[in-house]
């Protein structure tokens, strides 16, 4: 379903009882723009059935549901933070209903993003990794950083998240791995070097290493260390909450009033380009 973009925009959300659920549930709730029109979970989840803003102690009057099509019907757009193969599911039903989509989930094989940009063809769909507008504005440091430090530097990528987190590298991660690539006229995929244990030999000349950090209640963490001789450079991010990647998917949510189909990014909502 569509409205006019003057009005609120009617938006559903998908994985509405986790961590990014919630917090999307309480940002629209707070919102001027948007409107809670439809949660989903999926089947056997304890919160189907339940009122979508019961955890924040009161009523949304929108229902839980395991149900798609009536989770979705009452919507202009589907905020979906939940698995890739829920995402995928979800996005079919949303091609159908011509239903747009904000996509913050991580973890998609090529294959399957190549499926989100089909269905892109369809409606609009806006897919990053980090909705936050701190992270957005690293990731253009970080171009920057990579032309001016072509040569003479190596670079690493940490990243930290909390002990729930089931992806690794953090989807971040691998897109700062890529903007960094891109930026220095090569692919990430020539470059990357994800694991290191035992006798590794020397460090090779232009790989981009990744290390992962698990643990406790961190919200998100990521820092690319530019290690040349005599000096380093690094440039972080730290999230300390998840509101940012909340109001960043709402004003992906606003974005998408103006957009009929494609597949955009939070350099295309925060202009960035
Ligand atoms: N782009 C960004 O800015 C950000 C992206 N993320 C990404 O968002 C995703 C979710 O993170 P987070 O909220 O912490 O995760 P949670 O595990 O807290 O929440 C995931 C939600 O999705 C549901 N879910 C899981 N699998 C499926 C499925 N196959 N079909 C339908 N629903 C499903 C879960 O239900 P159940 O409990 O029943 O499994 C739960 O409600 C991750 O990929 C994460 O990396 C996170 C933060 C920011
Ligand atoms: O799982 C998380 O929590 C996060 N996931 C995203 C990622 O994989 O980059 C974004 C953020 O770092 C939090």
């Amino acid at each position: 379903m569509t409205s006019s973009s003057s009005a609120p925009r009617r938006v559903a959300v998908a994985g509405a009882s986790g961590r990014m659920g919630r917090m999307l549930i309480e940002a629209i709730q707070a919102s001027d723009g948007c409107v809670l029109a439809g949660a989903l979970d999926q089947p056997g989840n304890p919160a189907v059935g339940t009122d979508a803003a019961a955890f924040l102690g009161r009523a949304s009057g929108v229902v839980i549901t395991a149900d798609l099509r009536e989770g979705l019907k009452d919507a202009d757009v589907l905020i979906d933070f939940t698995r890739p193969e829920g995402t995928l599911a979800h996005m079919a039903v949303c091609a159908e209903l011509g239903v747009q989509m904000v996509i913050g989930t991580t973890g998609f094989s090529d294959a399957q993003k190549a499926q989100i940009e089909a269905a892109a063809q369809k409606v609009g769909i806006v897919f990053a990794p980090n909705m936050s507008v701190g992270v957005n504005v690293t990731l253009k440091l970080l171009q920057m950083a990579a032309q001016a430090l072509r040569t003479g530097y190596d670079i690493e990528i940490i990243e930290a998240h909390h002990k729930h987190k089931v992806d690794a590298p953090s989807g971040t991660a691998l897109k700062m791995g890529e903007v960094i690539a891109e930026a220095q006229g090569t692919r990430l995929a020539d470059r990357a070097v994800y694991e290191r244990y035992g006798h590794t030999g020397e460090r090779k000349a232009d790989t981009i290493g990744f290390a992962t950090v698990r643990g406790g209640d961190i919200v998100g963490d990521h820092t690319v260390l530019f290690a040349g001789t005599g000096e380093r450079v690094e440039i972080s991010h730290k999230s300390s909450s998840r509101a940012g990647y909340a109001q960043g998917s709402l004003r992906a949510v606003g974005f998408l009033a103006t957009q009929r189909a494609g597949l955009f990014d939070m350099f295309d909502v925060l202009n960035l380009k």
